[in-house]
């Protein structure tokens, strides 16, 4: 990959490359655009085959916090770390450590969070050298693990998309089919259990499907068979480009809404669900109740604020599926329209996020 030309085409403002050879750091943080404020987006610990598969993964996901940021109407802007690694292996205190002071050097331009591979704990760990994260320990006067938070946003989001495609928001009795069920999917199969929903799950971590099974009655399949399943709603909370080539042919529910980030693999995979009538909710849209959550933070957290926020996903979608069918453009077409309005909203030109007392962690 040429990386000048790919953060040319998409307009990051930068990438910085982390290495700690006493920890093994080795961690990539992107920030794609700081327009409405500084960069705040997830860190994710993965096992990547390559350092270009590395550097991809962070600039995509930063590119989608932004657009996340400015539609659930934050003033944020986006970033998102990755660390090469094997989170079940790999992790060490002075390797958050480190970590925290490299974030700690960028002034406040970018603010971390748990993405997948990430705990609390570790979030923890860098804020003893940074007060630039959030999602720590709630004795700090943090939100804790915005996990569950997340989870109650996709439960809302899936309800609207259900009430897009069959006209009525409840889900008892419908089948949803669930590709991953760790930190977020687990606490959605909670919330579609309670309502009466029937569950199909997936994992590559056996243990993860079990609990899902004995605790919910779902049903479980092998990870290549979720697609192909009969099921009303699709939510994928694993990775990201479940919605490619191989699987839309497959698939058989009306409705994709489930939590992971970048789920279509280009664009034009968007475009093709659309036109096979397919309602999708846009992956960053009905995924924003942990950023919106952890985002509260940077007022003095009050949870029952941040709920209220969390809450207005459900007519975000709505609006969403509305100017969809009104201009009969895809779904997330009409999402990133949303967001691109904000940011232009705001300046037609970059103004550069800088550190002022507006935007220090109010908890210290
Ligand atoms: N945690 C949050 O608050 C949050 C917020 C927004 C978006 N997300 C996104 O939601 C997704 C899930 O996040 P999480 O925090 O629950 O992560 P997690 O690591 O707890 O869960 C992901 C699960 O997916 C499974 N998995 C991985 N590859 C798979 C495959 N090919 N087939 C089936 N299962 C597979 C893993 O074994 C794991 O159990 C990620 O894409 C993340 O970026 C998370
Ligand atoms: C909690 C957030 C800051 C990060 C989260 N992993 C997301 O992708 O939205």
């Amino acid at each position: 990959m040429e990386i000048f030309t790919y953060m040319e085409e998409y307009d990051y403002e930068q990438l910085v490359f982390c290495q700690d050879k006493n920890s093994g750091l080795k961690a990539i943080i992107a920030i794609h655009d700081t327009t409405l404020g500084p960069a705040l987006g997830g860190t994710r610990m993965w096992t990547y085959n390559s350092e270009e598969e590395a550097i991809e993964d962070a600039l995509r996901l930063a590119r989608g916090m932004t657009y996340k940021n400015a539609a659930a109407g934050l003033n944020l802007g986006g970033g998102k770390t990755v660390i090469i690694g094997d989170p079940k292996k790999d992790k060490s205190p002075e390797m958050f450590r480190a970590f925290g002071r490299y974030i700690q050097s960028l002034n406040g331009r970018y603010i971390t969070a748990e993405d997948v591979g990430t705990t609390v704990q570790d979030m923890d760990l860098i804020h003893m050298e940074t007060d630039f994260v959030t999602g720590i320990s709630p004795e700090f006067g943090s939100s804790g693990n915005p996990s569950p938070v997340t989870a109650y946003g996709v439960y809302k989001g899936m309800k609207a998309a259900a009430k897009a495609a069959y006209g009525t928001d409840a889900l008892a009795g419908k089948t949803v089919a669930i590709q991953g069920v760790g930190n977020v999917a687990y606490a959605v199969c909670e919330h579609l259990h309670k309502e009466g929903a029937n569950l199909i799950v997936t994992d590559i971590n056996k243990e993860a499907v079990n609990r899902a099974v004995e605790t919910f009655g779902a049903k479980a399949v092998d990870p290549d068979d979720i697609y192909g399943v009969d099921c009303d709603i699709y939510a994928p909370c694993a990775l990201g480009a479940t919605i490619n080539d191989d699987t839309i042919p497959q698939l058989k529910a009306k409705v994709i809404a489930g939590s992971a980030n970048n789920q279509l693999k280009t664009t034009e995979h968007g475009d093709i669900i659309h036109e096979k009538g397919i309602v999708y909710a846009p992956d960053y849209v009905i995924n924003s109740g942990g950023v919106i959550n952890v985002a509260d933070e940077l007022n003095g957290y009050n949870q029952s604020r941040a709920m209220k926020k969390v809450e207005t996903i459900y007519d975000s979608l709505l609006k969403v599926f509305e100017i969809s069918k009104r201009d009969n453009i895809p779904t997330y077409v009409a999402a990133d329209r949303m967001a691109e309005e904000r940011i232009a909203s705001v300046s037609k030109s970059r103004n550069q996020f800088l550190l002022n007392g507006h935007h220090t962690l109010s908890r210290r």
